[in-house]
């Protein structure tokens, strides 16, 4: 990476702003998901061992710049206390008199988390007030949040024009691993896009069509690629004005040589809901008033022996409605092929497929599985990351 990272500047003694991206699911006012803490940890004591006051920002969910008592940041800061196994200091704001005042009392290598963020209306304006505000608190800028590296706000890149400004461990692995496989990648290489709609992966397919050897298309996404293919398909997601466009993939794949694989087969309910009654057909037979929704037993062959041929797999999206058990099995047959293939580097992009890893046990046989969900999906896209954009270059 062409950016200063922590490894490259002096930390001892100095007041460092670290903004990390801990926004992660919360229950009853419990962190029920720490993956995102954990991520986080190898900077955090990277820089409390060298002597840094460590000052950590991040936002939780979407307060629309009002303080929403449910969304402080307090059981995150007992959670994060927890796994460092040293008291963290919390403050309930991100700024002026009362944070000052919490920064004062930090002797060197202690830790400090800073209210929500997002509490503020400047933050998502990226207003330049606020970001002045956040570095006057701090001598230093560390961007360890790689999830939220897609956003222009006060925390992730104003603040970045007033104080040195580096990437954090996290950040750091995050671009390394999605930049690697990206523009030097291990072949055959692999990539699989699933999910709902066809709109939201047009800028990945597109991207990923220049890169990849094969492209693989699973989910709700698949079956505007299925009705371009001539066939019909029943109440399954179609995007009308997208069947064109889904057609020019497959073309441009065949001028570039680049397989493209779509469900041969899938199951298909009668109903959108975990009880739907269910049945298995070719692809050219799909009832005209049932829907599909996950890939059939034929599909997930064809689809696990790709992976197995492959050095690379880049995953973004689930092959089917993984959350009804009845039709997860195609997202779960993606997961285990992957984590059958020992010779198989894979990363997981973020959002639902790295759920879909957990919730099926096997997020420990994946070679990496990003932290962020929009931010990957805008990385593979090719699309700048201002939060990386806005650190200083080596
Ligand atoms: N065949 C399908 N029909 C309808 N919805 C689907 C189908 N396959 C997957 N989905 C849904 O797509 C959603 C995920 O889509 P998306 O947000 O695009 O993925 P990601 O978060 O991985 O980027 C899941 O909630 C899943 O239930
Ligand atoms: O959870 C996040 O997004 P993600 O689920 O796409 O990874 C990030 O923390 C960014 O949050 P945002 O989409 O509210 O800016």
């Amino acid at each position: 990476m062409n950016k200063k990272s922590i490894k490259d500047i002096d930390v001892s003694g100095k007041r460092v702003f670290c903004r990390v991206d801990f926004n992660v699911p919360m229950e009853n006012g419990n962190v029920t998901d720490d993956t995102r803490i954990r991520a986080a940890i190898p900077t955090i004591q990277y820089l409390s061992e060298r002597g840094a006051k460590v000052i950590l920002a991040s936002h939780l969910g979407r307060p629309k710049g009002k303080v929403v008592e449910e969304l402080r940041l307090t059981p995150v800061a007992k959670r994060l206390s927890e796994l460092l196994n040293k008291n963290v200091a919390k403050s309930n704001e991100a700024y002026g008199d009362i944070a000052k005042a919490e920064v004062e009392k930090l002797d060197n290598g202690e830790v400090l988390l800073l209210e929500n963020v997002r509490f503020y209306p400047g933050e998502e304006k990226n207003d330049p007030e606020l970001a002045k505000a956040f570095a006057e608190l701090a001598d230093v800028y560390v961007n360890d949040a790689f999830g939220a590296a897609h956003r222009a706000h006060a925390s992730t890149e104003g603040i970045a024009k007033h104080l040195p400004a580096v990437s954090g461990l996290l950040m750091e692995k995050e671009l390394d691993v999605l930049g690697k496989a990206l523009s030097n990648p291990e072949r055959p290489f692999t990539a699989i896009i699933g999910g709902a709609k066809v709109k939201d992966k047009i800028g990945v397919i597109e991207n990923l069509l220049e890169k990849v050897d094969t492209l693989i298309i699973g989910g709700g996404l698949a079956y505007t690629f299925v009705k371009a293919q001539g066939h019909e398909i029943g109440k399954s997601l179609l995007e009308e004005d997208k069947i064109e466009l889904a057609q020019s993939f497959m073309d441009k794949a065949k001028e570039k040589g680049v397989k493209f694989l779509t469900p041969v087969d899938a199951i298909v309910g009668d109903d959108f809901s975990p009880n739907a009654n269910t049945r298995e057909v070719a692809i050219d037979a799909i009832p005209s008033d049932w829907e599909a929704m996950d890939i059939g037993p034929k599909t997930r062959a064809l689809y696990a022996d790709a992976i197995k041929n492959s050095k690379l797999v880049i995953w973004n999206g689930p092959m089917g409605v993984f959350e009804f058990d009845i039709f997860a099995g195609g997202t779960k047959a993606v997961a285990e092929a992957l984590a059958e293939s020992k010779d198989t580097y894979s990363v997981i992009g973020g959002g639902d497929s790295a759920a879909a890893v957990e919730k099926f046990n096997l997020a420990d046989k994946m070679s990496h599985i990003s932290t962020g969900g929009g931010a990957s999906l805008e990385f593979m896209e090719g699309k700048e990351l201002p939060g990386v954009t806005a650190l200083n270059d080596k």
